[in-house]
């Protein structure tokens, strides 16, 4: 072969080397890319311990779902796994009115009314509201799975009364913010129906919709109609003391990956600003007092486990220590070597400074190494340990902007909702003023 022609040849396989080349670096970044934004920490090669879900050929992942948020059980953490699980796959996010604040207008029974028009139809909703099952299907739309999460009633009791100490008139007669006081002598502080009453008396019946007055114990009835009504709607009551658990059981119920349901611990108290432990006598009297919530969360932890043995009790453990590890792992990566959840005044990136009740109580949270940086994984990183009302905010601006960009028929919204009998603005939910 003459020179020339080789070199010819030679040239051209150079370049088709080159592009090669290329087209591996381009399908290498674009991966890297993609792996930062969705921060995939479950190794995917290794298969899921569990047996495989019923259905075969796998089902794709359900993507419509409300979660009512009741109080004080660990239900921000949840919400955030649900905001970014929708920010992930595009769907909206039913969001409260300005009117509402962040809560869909609580304690006020929810009404569809306090919907912002912008996050209408929604695929998911996630934020704080009483129980209104009419109400609630009438907006989301049909095959819309239920879930809500219930806390053992004297720990969710102590942080209520430590939360809402400055808002709640019960809480506020009481000598020295004493739980011991109050606990002794409860009728003595607390007025049935009065502003916030029903953070002081329980409230996670009050939350699913029921009557917070009713004693179990005179009217069992009423406690077992409560119970039906809540077992009819919601597929699962995840309960907060065994979260991990509680997320294994959600993420195979909605199809979801191991990915789907990392989260940071948002909302958490400083050691300073709780009990260690409630003692027992306190515990017993607590639950004494939250009959109700009591006798609730013994039917819903029990009906739990009974899950978890249908699950498969060892394969749910195992799938709940993945998750551990997988979490871990996305906490270091995204909050530097040792990731602690650090008080609000040491936090320097705004948009994760938790907001707090009160000076008695200090709210934990997260802040990035760097501060608040730029690229796909900061913003996953951020997104991660976003407090409520920042993430609440922001999915609003994004999905008025989306609606504004690519303009939809509006909505129709009877009458804009009425502005609340109370000023919602004292509920302890928005930014802390200067
Ligand atoms: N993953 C996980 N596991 C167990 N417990 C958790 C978790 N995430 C948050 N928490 C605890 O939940 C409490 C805050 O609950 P909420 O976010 O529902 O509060 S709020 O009603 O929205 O204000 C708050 O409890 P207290 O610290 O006792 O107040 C949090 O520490």
């Amino acid at each position: 072969m003459p020179i020339l022609q080789r070199l010819q040849q030679a040239t051209k396989m150079m370049s088709r080397r080159k592009i090669l080349l290329l087209v591996l670096g381009c399908s290498t970044v674009s991966l890297l890319i993609h792996q930062g934004a969705q921060l995939s920490w479950y190794p995917r090669l290794f298969p899921l311990s569990c047996p495989p879900l019923q259905d075969s050929p796998p089902r794709p992942k359900h993507l419509t779902v409300a979660f009512l948020k009741t109080h004080k059980t660990a239900g921000t953490t949840v919400q955030n796994i649900l905001f970014r699980f929708a920010e992930r796959h595009n769907l909206t996010v039913a969001l409260p009115h300005p009117r509402c604040e962040h809560q869909f207008c609580y304690p006020r029974n929810f009404s569809a009314r306090f919907v912002h028009p912008a996050t209408r139809p929604p695929h998911v909703l996630a934020s704080h509201l009483r129980f209104d099952r009419a109400e609630l299907e009438g907006l989301m739309p049909p095959g819309t799975v239920y879930v809500t999460i219930l806390r053992e009633p004297a720990a969710m009791f102590e942080s209520l009364f430590t939360y809402y100490n400055q808002y709640c008139p019960a809480f506020r007669r009481v000598p020295n913010a004493s739980l011991e006081a109050f606990l002794r002598a409860p009728e003595a502080y607390y007025r049935a129906g009065e502003h916030f009453a029903m953070f002081a008396h329980n409230t996670l019946a009050y939350d699913l919709g029921g009557d917070p007055e009713r004693s179990p114990r005179a009217d069992p009835a009423y406690l077992a109609g409560l119970i039906r009504r809540v077992e009819e709607v919601f597929s699962l009551v995840m309960i907060a003391e065994y979260f991990d658990e509680s997320l294994v059981l959600l993420r195979r119920l909605l199809a979801w990956d191991l990915d789907d349901v990392l989260y940071a611990k948002l909302n958490a108290r400083a050691a300073g600003s709780r009990l260690a432990a409630v003692p027992e006598a306190l515990a017993r009297a607590a639950r004494a007092w939250n009959a109700l919530d009591a006798a609730l969360y013994a039917h819903f932890n029990a009906s739990f486990w009974r899950r978890v043995a249908r699950a498969g009790r060892a394969c749910v453990e195992r799938e709940a220590r993945e998750l551990r590890a997988a979490r871990e792992r996305l906490l270091r990566r995204c909050f530097g070597d040792e990731p602690a959840l650090r008080p609000a005044a040491q936090i320097r990136t705004k948009q994760l400074q938790p907001w707090q009740p009160s000076r008695k109580v200090d709210i934990m949270g997260y802040d990035l190494p760097g501060g608040s940086g730029a690229g796909p994984a900061s913003e996953a990183c951020l997104k991660l340990a976003m407090p409520e009302v920042q993430y609440s905010s922001y999915l609003l601006r994004k999905q008025k902007r989306r609606l504004a960009a690519r303009p939809r028929p509006e909505p129709v919204l009877d009458h804009p909702p009425p502005p609340p009998p109370r000023p919602i603005r004292a509920l302890p939910r928005g930014p802390q003023g200067p």
